[in-house]
Order: C-alpha cells, then sequence, then structure tokens
C-alpha cells in the first residue's frame, strides 16, 4: 500500500468498528513482535468510543501485551477530572479500565480541577511527551494515531480558521471559545500528528461525507484541517458507505 491516503469503505458504523478493531488488534501483535514499547493516540470522537467498546468486547483482547501499550490523546476538553465529557473518561470506560495494564501507560492531559490553568496544562502535556521522546525527537514514536474529523473538518482540536491549525513551533495548543463545546480544549498540532507513522481517520454518518470529499480533493487544510493530516507511513480514511458519497472512485482502495 502506498502512502497515499487510501479509504476503506464498511457498510455501516458497526463493520466499520468491526474492521478497525480486527485491523488494530493484529497491527498492535506484530507491532510489539519488532517494538518493545508502542504508542497509540486516541481519539473522543464517537467512533473512537465505539472502536475502543468493540476492542474491548473482542476474544483477542487478551492476547495483546497491553503493558507494553501506551496511550495518549490527540485532544482533550477542559472539564474537571472524571467529567464524561472527558475522552479519557470515555476511553477509560470502553477499554482502559477493563484491560491489564500499569497506571503509567496512559497518559492523560491535566483535568481542569487539578489546579493548573489551560496554559500550564498544555506544556506539561509537552513535557509528557518529552519525557517519553525517542531517538533525536522531541516526541514519542507515535505507531497509530487515531483522529475523527467534524462536519467542518476539525481534527483533534484544530479548528477551521483558526490560529492553532497553523501553529509550527508548540507540540500541545491550548484551544479557547472552540466551535464544538466545550470551548476550552487541549489539542496536539498539526506537525506533531504528522510525525505518527499510520494515521487510521475514523468517520461514520452523512455528516461527514462532504468534508471527506473535500479533504481527499484537496482542500486547503487551514479550511479543511483534516486535509493536512499525514502519517508518515500510511493514513488510511476508514469510514461507512454514508460518509463515502462523495469521495472519489479512485480514491477507494480495493476490497481486501
Ligand atoms: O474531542 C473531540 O471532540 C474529538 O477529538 C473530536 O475531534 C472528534 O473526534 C470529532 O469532533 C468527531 O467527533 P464525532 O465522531 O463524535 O462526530
Amino acid at each position: 500500500m502506498s502512502n497515499e491516503r487510501r479509504v476503506l469503505v464498511h457498510a455501516d458504523a458497526e463493520a466499520l468498528a468491526a474492521s478497525i478493531t480486527a485491523r488494530f488488534l493484529t497491527k498492535i501483535i506484530d507491532l510489539l513482535d519488532e517494538r518493545e514499547r508502542i504508542n497509540v493516540v486516541l481519539e473522543g470522537g464517537r467512533m473512537g468510543v465505539r472502536v475502543l467498546e468493540t476492542i474491548n468486547a473482542s476474544p483477542a483482547r487478551d492476547g495483546v501485551d497491553w503493558s507494553r501499550v501506551h496511550f495518549w490523546w490527540c485532544d482533550e476538553r477542559w472539564v474537571p477530572a472524571g467529567d464524561d465529557d472527558r475522552n479519557d473518561t470515555k476511553a477509560r470506560r470502553a477499554l482502559l479500565d477493563h484491560i491489564d495494564q500499569p497506571a503509567d501507560c496512559v497518559h492523560a492531559f491535566a483535568a481542569s480541577d487539578e489546579g493548573l490553568t489551560l496554559e500550564e496544562a498544555a506544556a506539561a502535556y509537552s513535557d509528557e511527551l518529552a519525557a517519553h521522546a525517542e531517538g533525536d525527537s522531541s516526541l514519542p514514536t507515535f505507531d497509530i494515531t487515531f483522529l475523527g474529523v467534524g462536519p467542518d473538518g476539525h481534527t483533534a482540536s484544530l479548528f477551521p480558521d483558526r490560529a492553532e491549525i497553523s501553529e509550527r513551533e508548540a507540540n500541545v495548543v491550548a484551544v479557547l471559545n472552540a466551535p464544538k463545546p466545550p470551548p476550552e480544549r487541549l489539542s496536539l498540532t498539526r506537525h506533531v500528528l504528522n510525525s505518527s507513522q499510520r494515521i487510521w481517520v475514523e468517520m461514520s454518518g452523512a455528516d461527514k461525507a462532504s468534508v471527506l470529499g473535500l479533504a481527499l480533493a484537496g482542500a486547503a487544510y487551514t479550511e479543511v484541517p483534516i486535509a493536512g493530516i499525514k502519517g508518515r507511513k500510511r493514513t488510511v480514511f476508514f469510514v461507512d458507505d454514508a460518509a463515502a458519497s462523495e469521495v472519489p472512485e479512485h480514491l477507494i482502495a480495493p476490497d481486501y
């Protein structure tokens, strides 16, 4: 498979979640044959959570040595610890609380009730990334980064026509007045997301069709942020039929 963006289409959300789950479990077992520790970046959208629930329900779940899998987030909402709106709360409930792994494998953003300002929390996550840097990078090697996409083309908490999508220095940004509630968020920046070996985009539903078509047709990333995201090795859009209705035929990967 080339490093071009590829689109894998599935009949519906259930088939999409099952396919991502099967590919994910297979891929991380293969990666753990090659690397002592792997890093996975999670996202907080509905399909992202559904995939974690499907992984948790998989008979293959306990075939993974989760103690060698580190979890990070592409973004987080600035709300108190344990709040249902937090991406890490959703991930813990869906999967992380049910697998056997040390607490230091889970790298959550700070919460709004832990004594830091939003800006301090962004700096703290950047420090956490640096503390787990590999090679000559200031970042861990992200083996798989999951991303959701909003109908406006935002991904993580990088929204259209906003300064954060064009940030080139900081690895983590504080986001104020976000168009998608809650208004205050934290997000990895575009160059950090693009440092990932594999980007796995998860999109379900007709409300994503237009923005997926725009992204794959080469829209400007400042206007359609997901259009500016590409993994170093692979970029795969895992979508259902409803989201694929405006995807150019030649970009749809053949059925495997
Ligand atoms: O914190 C968040 O809100 C997510 O990280 C966000 O980027 C999400 O992935 C998209 O908004 C898609 O969300 P849905 O899949 O629920 O539409």
